[in-house]
């Protein structure tokens, strides 16, 4: 569990977390707050996003909702500016709503496709977009991207969350070049496998396949929230990353390198 940060970084700060309601946005969204600093989270359902708001408002910051489809680049522009006119600025941004499912990419629907190309690519530019229009103007600001390994490896059965995280991975370095010298700095962070709300249904829906995920990390383990969360704070901390752009940090207990590597007698692994 979370408690308040020695560092309490990001006093006098505001970040909104898009999918702030569960898993890996709700841990960014408590260590931000646990760091000083104010978050809005936005989600489509406002249950969730009610809970980690009271949650986060226990760090003692302000901790506000706003529900929006990030599909919808209109109540995406609505949101931001909202944001910056309640809460004065807007500090950072995490790009964190993803959705996903498992299906063979000759058998995915063009409307499957869309669903998720349009939540994890478009809806985080529209969000970036918006977001940048202030800290542009304000000359700072830091985005950050969650993404996932196979936006460079690729992986069977997610080709449409493949191909958007891939894009996803792109614009982060064409606009870390484009804003680089007027103090908007994106970066991405790439979890491995963790046990959230969203992940587990979606893509590990049985023991057999959990089993086999877990199998292909070098660590032995699944990721925690609260591990990306805490590299994320240093993403998204000006004092301790303000020179870092366009880059990626992988949390994910070694699993891009593939366990293959790891798993031949003669170096000494099993
Ligand atoms: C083999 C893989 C193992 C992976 C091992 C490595 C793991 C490490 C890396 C993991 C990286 C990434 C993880 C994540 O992103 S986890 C986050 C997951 N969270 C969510 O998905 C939550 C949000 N999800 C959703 O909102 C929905 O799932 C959805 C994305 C579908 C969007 O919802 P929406 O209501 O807008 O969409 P619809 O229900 O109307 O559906 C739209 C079309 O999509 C088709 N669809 C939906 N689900 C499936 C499915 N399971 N299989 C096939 N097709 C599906 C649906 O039928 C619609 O199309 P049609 O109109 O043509 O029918
Ligand atoms: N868990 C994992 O193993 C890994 C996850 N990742 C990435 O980490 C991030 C978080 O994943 P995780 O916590 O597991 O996922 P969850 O499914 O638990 O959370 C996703 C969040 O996104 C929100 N969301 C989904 N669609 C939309 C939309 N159209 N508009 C606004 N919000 C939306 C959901 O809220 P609501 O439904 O209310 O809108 C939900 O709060 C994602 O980017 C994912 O791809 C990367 C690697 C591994």
């Amino acid at each position: 569990m979370i408690d308040r940060s020695p560092l309490a970084e990001f006093t006098g700060q505001v970040a909104l977390i898009t999918g702030g309601g569960s898993g890996i946005g709700r841990a960014i969204a408590l260590r931000y707050a646990a760091g000083g600093g104010d978050v809005v989270v936005l989600g489509r359902r406002r249950e969730p996003l009610e809970e980690t708001a009271r949650m986060a408002e226990k760090f003692g910051g302000r901790a506000e909702v706003v529900t929006c489809d990030v599909r919808d680049p209109e109540a995406v522009t609505a949101a931001v500016n909202g944001v910056v006119g309640d809460l004065g600025r807007l500090d950072a941004l995490v790009n964190n709503a993803a959705g996903n499912f498992i299906s063979k990419a000759e058998e995915l629907s063009p409307n499957g496709w869309r669903a998720v190309v349009d939540i994890v690519l478009n809806g985080s530019f529209y969000c970036t977009r918006a977001a940048a229009q202030h800290m542009l103007a304000a000359g700072r600001g830091s985005i950050l991207n969650v993404i996932a390994s196979y936006a460079w490896h690729g992986h069977p059965g997610t080709v449409h969350s493949a191909a958007a995280k891939g894009g996803v991975l792109a614009m982060t370095r064409t606009l870390a070049a484009e804003w680089g010298g007027r103090g908007v700095r994106v970066n991405c962070i790439s979890p491995g496998p963790t046990e959230t709300e969203g992940a587990g249904a979606a893509l590990w829906p049985t023991d057999e396949a959990r089993d086999r995920v877990l199998g292909s990390v070098p660590a032995g383990r699944f990721t925690t929230p609260e591990e990306v969360a805490e590299s994320a704070a240093f993403l998204l901390d000006a004092r301790r990353a303000g020179y870092v752009t366009g880059d990626v940090l992988s949390v994910d207990g070694g699993q891009w390198l593939g366990k293959a590597v790891y798993t031949d007698p003669r170096a000494g692994r099993s």
